[in-house]
């Protein structure tokens, strides 16, 4: 049996009073939800303020990028010790926007996904196709490469600690969300991806969250999937009452 995860994925949004506005109102809602686990994402700045404004709570604080050296001339970048340091249990590596706005590669996110490892953090490696992937019918080989080349070098005794996040970019932020359908197939594939790198027990237990227009609307339908088992929220995570709302449909 698998717990859900659902986490909230800030991206570039919110000021330091209303990061700890979000924080503190989401810790009070989410106080006695032990069936979830619970994570927010901030930006770098306000990581320690979130921290102290969950302590002591189920939410959980992740980053939203990491760099994989442990530190030295590596301007404005930040590893993995500085994010412990602040709190961090998570990191996400490979987000679609870091990959197609920033431009970063497969090679760069699987360094980022075994240094964060490496380092004790839970790094969530998403991955998913563009729309003109998903037109040329491209998606399973887009998302198989990038799952593959992210998880290389992490061992069998490794791998539970990661959670893949499979995020459509055409979905994101779109308003479009993928149908269940889609989401469960794609998940289904990944899982046997999973079973075929590893094996089927570890294939079993690894957590498969959706992102891409998740909402409190749509919450119930998509984690009924039998191979959805989390979610990575975008813009409903900014509202205390959206979601929280979400994780209370599944807890
Ligand atoms: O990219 C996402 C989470 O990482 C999804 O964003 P939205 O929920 O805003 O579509």
């Amino acid at each position: 049996m698998r717990k859900p995860f659902i986490a909230g994925n800030w991206k570039m949004n919110k000021d330091s009073a209303g990061s700890v506005e979000l924080a503190a109102g989401l810790a009070k809602e989410l106080k006695d939800v032990d069936s979830v686990d619970v994570a927010v994402c901030p930006p770098f700045v306000y990581l320690q303020a979130v921290s102290n404004a969950v302590s002591g709570s189920p939410v959980k604080v992740g980053a939203q990028n990491m760099y994989f050296e442990a530190n030295g001339a590596f301007t404005g970048e930040i590893s993995t010790d500085m994010l412990k340091d602040v709190g961090c249990t998570y990191v996400i590596c490979g987000h679609s926007e870091r990959r197609h706005v920033i431009g970063e590669t497969d090679e760069l996110v699987n360094k980022k996904v075994k240094a964060a490892i490496e380092s004790g953090l839970l790094p969530i490696l998403a991955v998913g196709e563009l729309l003109e992937e998903r037109e040329a019918d491209k998606t399973n080989d887009v998302v198989k490469t990038q799952v593959t080349k992210g998880l290389e070098g992490v061992s069998a005794d490794d791998i539970l600690k990661v959670t893949i996040a499979y995020e459509p970019v055409w979905a994101i932020g779109t308003g479009k969300t993928a149908t269940p359908d889609q989401a469960q197939d794609v998940h289904a594939m990944i899982r046997g991806l999973i079973a075929e790198l590893y094996s089927q027990d570890v294939a079993d237990k690894i957590r498969i969250q959706y992102g891409g227009s998740a909402k409190p609307a749509n919450t119930a339908e998509l984690m009924a999937q039998p191979d959805v088992d989390g979610l990575l929220v975008g813009g409903a995570s900014l509202k205390v009452e959206d979601f929280s709302k979400m994780i209370k449909t599944v807890a």
